[in-house]
């Protein structure tokens, strides 16, 4: 769809095939597709972990260490994706092309876990682990390309399809976005544990995984397909070009040019870009300026996320040797991350209309950059929490699960045959016993058969339980089971509380919210206007090595103590936050719209009557105007920090 622009006004208005209530009804697909695309991809994360461990048998620390590798891809493959949008097939069809490998991926991952695929002996575990592996490997890669490639190309569609009259629409469909984002993550972490702790197979019944990958993949089919219907109403941007491969081309010719000119008879030149002037536009050299100004900011920003987003591996894992009932309910470990986008859709309204506002009434001037430090030190103060929980566990912990485990020791001179309505122990001979059977927490009824003996009787199972139940040789037709069978605690259940992960998370998403939500829009403000997308991309870049920094860190300390692994990512986010707020009290805010503007003014315009010297001149002033960054605009005030 082409642009279209009003002959009175001379606004441009883009998507203008059907408006509902001001807005392009374009815009209904891609919230939705947002919406089920992301429920697609926290649902899987979120049982991610626990799948590595329980279904892969993968120890404690390589599933962290897998799950934050898969993290880090995803944040990764943004750049990707921003270079195949902008410079080859447009944001239309690289959202249509991954979104398709992304769901073949979300397939594979369903697939991987079904175990009756390789369970040949039929006792309910894989038999050939290396396919189960393999494929979900290749799912997970899959994945990550896909929900990276598309990250940096959706928010950006959305905002196309708004024309110049549509400014105030334009800034409330971003906060939809970001609430979309929340309600998709908050329903999948919800729902995605639920059907991971069902039992099912065709041989053998274990859980669920495969139903637990099978939804968000059936999700992703939904979010294409219900993109694909909106196709004929968006506005469809051309490629701008690789703006990425002429950023890359123009630094590095500023660099090599530099070292070519590196002996003394050459002056010197203000700033190290200027080398690029030789051969480059001198408005893209002052706009890459911009970018590496706030580029620089970025280096400590990845711990962060080292941080953050550990409550889906190591908080996870804490989680499974808790107690998660809630007397009404009873909360799955992997659930309790959904306390992460509830905190979010109720404190973002809260900061926006309350908090802020108050700061501001109070006569502080609470600037981008420093809400970003403040979340720093709150998600320090997070882990603080988690490694007081975590002591609080191993003080009382004489176990490492959340599953009960519960074996019979047959007592009788006849074999018998037991089983509750989930899970089968099989016949027991004479005076022998079975395995361990994992039970679900709460109330169980087992049945006993055995000749025309059958009877049943239930227990009570509390978190991470272990028990041993004894048929006693006297058992016979007519017998109470409920009465005649006794059992013996192996392991006693979890005794410290999963509300106790509370706090952890309210700090952690406090914030995020003054970290993350702040950091996305001081990322768009500060970038000039055709590298919003290289910003984004290099915003996202911080995440993927904060997952890296996790791997390094949990390698390299190998601490021997869980709590001593928080309070030293504690400490290490507080010594970077330190640091951060030390560059950022030397950073001035500034106004790439004037900075570009004054540039084109005197730079493009060859017909212009004034004399080269005094243009040369001009140029100077503006060029110090950069590199001192004068320009102290912040929301239109003189600001630092
Ligand atoms: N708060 C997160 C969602 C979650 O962790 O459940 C968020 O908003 N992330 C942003 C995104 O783009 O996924």
């Amino acid at each position: 769809m082409a642009d279209h622009e009003d002959p009175k006004t001379g606004k441009k208005n883009k998507g203008t095939s059907k408006e509902v209530c001001g807005y392009p009804l374009s815009i209904f697909f891609i919230v939705v597709n947002e919406f089920c695309e992301r429920f697609s991809y926290y649902g899987m994360r979120a049982v991610l972990v626990l799948y590595f461990k329980y279904f892969l048998r993968w120890d404690d620390d390589l599933a962290t260490s897998i799950y934050h590798t898969f993290v880090a891809l995803c944040y990764l493959t943004p750049i990707l994706g921003a270079i195949v949008a902008d410079s080859w097939l447009g944001k239309f069809k690289t959202i249509i092309y991954l979104s398709i490998v992304y769901a073949i991926g979300q397939v594979a991952m369903a697939v991987s876990a079904i175990h009756d695929i390789t369970d040949t002996d039929r006792d309910g575990t894989p038999n050939n682990m290396t396919f189960h592996v393999v494929l979900s490997m290749v799912g997970l890669f899959l994945i990550a390309l896909g929900t990276g490639g598309i990250k940096p190309c959706v928010a950006a569609f959305g905002g196309d399809q708004f024309g110049d009259h549509q400014e105030r629409q334009r800034r409330t469909f971003f906060s939809v976005f970001y609430l979309c984002i929340n309600g998709g993550s908050l329903l999948s972490t919800i729902i995605t544990p639920i059907l991971r702790a069902q039992n099912c197979g065709i041989y053998s019944k274990q859980k669920c995984y495969s139903l637990a990958f099978g939804v968000p993949a059936a999700l992703m089919v939904v979010a294409l397909v219900v993109f694909i219907v909106g196709s004929g109403m968006y506005y469809k941007a051309k490629p701008e070009g690789n703006i990425m491969g002429d950023v890359c081309k123009c630094i590095g010719f500023a660099i090599s040019n530099r070292y070519k000119h590196r002996s003394k008879q050459y002056p010197s030149r203000e700033h190290w870009m200027d080398w690029a002037e030789d051969k480059y536009d001198k408005l893209l050299i002052a706009q890459i300026k911009m970018v590496l100004k706030v580029l620089f900011l970025y280096i400590p920003l990845p711990m962060f996320w080292t941080l953050f987003d550990q409550k889906g591996s190591r908080w996870t894992l804490q989680a499974t040797t808790m107690d998660g009932n809630f007397g009404a309910i009873v909360i799955q470990p992997d659930q309790m991350q959904t306390v992460n986008p509830i905190l979010i859709l109720t404190l973002v309204p809260i900061m926006d209309s309350v908090i802020y506002p108050l700061i501001k009434k109070c006569g502080l001037n609470f600037t981008p950059l420093k809400r970003m430090t403040v979340g720093m030190f709150l998600a320090a103060l997070a882990f603080v929490c988690a490694a007081v929980v975590q002591i609080e566990i191993d003080v009382s912990r004489k176990h490492l699960t959340y599953f009960n485990l519960t074996q019979f020791v047959n007592g009788m001179n006849k074999p018998v045959n037991v089983s509750t309505s989930e899970v089968v122990f099989g016949q027991i001979e004479k005076f022998h016993y079975s395995n361990y059977s994992q039970i679900r927490n709460g109330r169980a009824t087992f049945f006993l058969q055995s000749g025309q003996l059958s009877c049943a009787f239930s227990r009570d199972f509390g978190f991470g339980s272990s028990y041993t139940f004894f048929i006693p040789s006297t058992l016979s037709l007519g017998s109470n089971c409920q009465e005649s069978i006794t059992g013996a605690e192996d392991i006693k259940p979890n005794s410290v509380h999963m509300a106790l992960q509370v706090p952890q998370y309210f700090f952690i998403t406090a914030g995020e919210v003054m970290f993350s939500v702040t950091g996305l829009e001081f990322s768009y403000s500060q970038a000039p206007s055709n590298m919003k997308a290289v910003l984004q991309a290099g915003w996202l870049l911080t995440v993927a090595i904060g997952n890296f920094i996790v791997l390094i860190v949990a390698e390299v300390a190998k601490l021997p103590k869980q709590w001593t692994e928080y309070v030293l990512f504690a400490s290490l986010l507080l010594c970077v936050c330190i640091i951060f707020s030390i560059m950022a009290y030397f950073y001035t805010y500034i106004d790439p719209t004037e900075i570009e503007a004054k540039f084109r003014r005197n730079v493009g315009d060859d017909d212009d009557d004034k004399n080269d010297k005094q243009r040369k001149l001009e140029m100077e002033m503006m060029k110090r105007d950069l590199d001192r960054s004068d320009d102290e605009h912040y929301k239109g005030k003189q600001t630092k920090m």
